[in-house]
Parts: structure tokens; sequence; C-alpha cells
């Protein structure tokens, strides 16, 4: 099963096109992780599958259903932005508060001894923590929502190394021990090579890339993620300039 299909999804900002003939499946159960340059169009993916941008061209089908259009698929859907969204003003116990009540499946009984588990005082608003703490507070409330499927776009650009590990573990957990499919976009190549079984190489807006890990290691003789993602991305910017 997939927990993400794109048929010619495109999507057009003015005249730009930030992706275009997008037709790719993401594979429920596993880690797919989202690669690619700076403006390569992974948040317009992202955003796309989630129901917070609108095609322009083809179909998007997330957990079966439209995104915007199915309330089934918006349940089981957890997505975490890119600037980690807490509102700064409010306490962590808040925020825990605010999500309970606005998802019926929340885990409140997970989430407070996760933070507990973390060190993470819930009376301290969430401006006061670190980049990494509130990266795990966003992670940690996401995961609560008991989600099918979590989207994350670069979640761990801020993190130092330690902190960029402890937060891959927990995603790698989710994924293995609580079966939720992980759909996640970043730049840390290192990170996703114990953490991703499928890759999305986009570039200029475009798929370039797509499948199992193994596989495509195995058909590009490449050794590792980093690896195969550097060549592929220099060959292909390569052949555009020619
Ligand atoms: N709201 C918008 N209005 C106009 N252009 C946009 C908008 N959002 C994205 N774009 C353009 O679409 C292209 C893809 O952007 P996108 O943010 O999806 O890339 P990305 O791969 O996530 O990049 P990064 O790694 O830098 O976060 C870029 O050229 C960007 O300038």
């Amino acid at each position: 099963m997939n927990v993400v299909e794109a048929s010619g999804l495109g999507k057009r900002y003015g005249g730009t096109w930030a992706l275009r003939e997008c037709t790719l499946a993401v594979p429920a159960g596993h880690v797919t992780a989202l690669v690619g340059p700076n403006g390569a169009g992974k948040t317009t993916l992202l955003n796309l599958a989630v129901g917070l941008a609108a095609p322009s061209a083809g179909r998007v089908t997330v957990l079966g259903g439209r995104p915007a259009g199915s309330p089934a698929a918006l349940d089981g859907i957890a997505f975490v932005a890119q600037d980690t969204p807490l509102y700064r003003n409010l306490s962590v116990a808040d925020m825990i508060y605010l999500t309970r009540n606005l998802n019926r499946h929340f885990d409140r009984a997970y989430a407070e001894a996760r933070l507990a588990e973390l060190g993470i005082p819930q009376k301290r608003k969430t401006r006061k923590l670190s980049g990494g703490q509130q990266a795990q507070v966003a992670l940690t409330l996401a995961l609560a929502r008991r989600p099918r499927l979590l989207v994350l776009d670069e979640p761990v650009a801020m993190l130092d190394p330690v902190a960029r590990h402890d937060f891959m573990d927990t995603v790698l957990a989710a994924a293995s021990a609580d079966g939720v499919s992980v759909l996640l976009s970043s730049h840390v190549l290192a990170e996703l090579e114990r953490a991703a079984g499928y890759l999305v190489l986009l570039s200029r807006g475009q798929v370039r890339l797509a499948g199992e890990v193994k596989g495509l290691l195995a058909t590009h003789e490449a050794t590792s993620l980093e690896e195969l993602a550097l060549s592929y991305l220099r060959q292909h910017a390569t052949e555009v300039a020619r």
C-alpha cells in the first residue's frame, strides 16, 4: 500500500513551476527521504501532500483520499513544518492542551511521558527552549496524535549532531515499532543513511530518482545514499548546463 500517490503533479507560482510532472508513490510502513538542492521543490511537494497547497496540474492522494477534501486522511496525517511551528508565547503544557483539544486521538500520557524523558519542563514557554528542544516538542506533539503518516519538512536542520541522532532515533522507533509511515525532507544525508528505506530525489522541480534505497545503490553502484545523491545531482547539473 502507498501512503502518498502523485500523478503528473505540478505546482506553479506565477510563471515558474516549483514542481512539475511529479509521478511517484510513497510506500506505507517505511521512512522515505525527500532529498534535493535548495529550491528543488521539496517543501512544495510536502505542502501539496498535506493539503496546504492546491495543485496547478495533476493529482495527489494521501492515505487513499484527496489531502484537503478528506477528513479521514487529514486525521491520519501529522505534519511538522520547516520552522518548528510552536506558539512562542505558550508554555509546553499549553501546547499540549491546545493540540489535545484539536485532535481526537491525542495521546496525552505518551506526550507527557516523552517530554519528561527528554527533561523538557512543561511550564517553560516554548520560545525559551533550545532549537533542539523545540524540535523535540513539535515531534512529540505530532507523534502523540497517533498518525498513520508523519510528514517532516527539514526536521533536523537546526539541531546539533547529538540532537539530530536522538531525533532520528525517535522517528525510526515510530516507524519500526508503531508502523508509522514517514516522509521527510532533509539536507543531512548522513542522518538519512541509517533511517531511510526509500529515496525520492528532486531537482529543479522534477523527480530525478525514486525507489528503494538498497535497489538504487545496487543499480547505481554507489556505496552510500550520500554518494548516490551527490553524484546523481552533480551529473544532472552538468547535463542541464550542457
Ligand atoms: N509561495 C511561493 N511563491 C512563489 N514561489 C515559491 C513559493 N514557494 C516556493 N516557491 C518557489 O518554488 C521553488 C521550490 O521551492 P521549495 O520551497 O519547494 O524548495 P525546497 O526544495 O523546499 O528548498 P529548500 O531546500 O531551500 O527549503 C523555488 O524556486 C521557490 O522560490
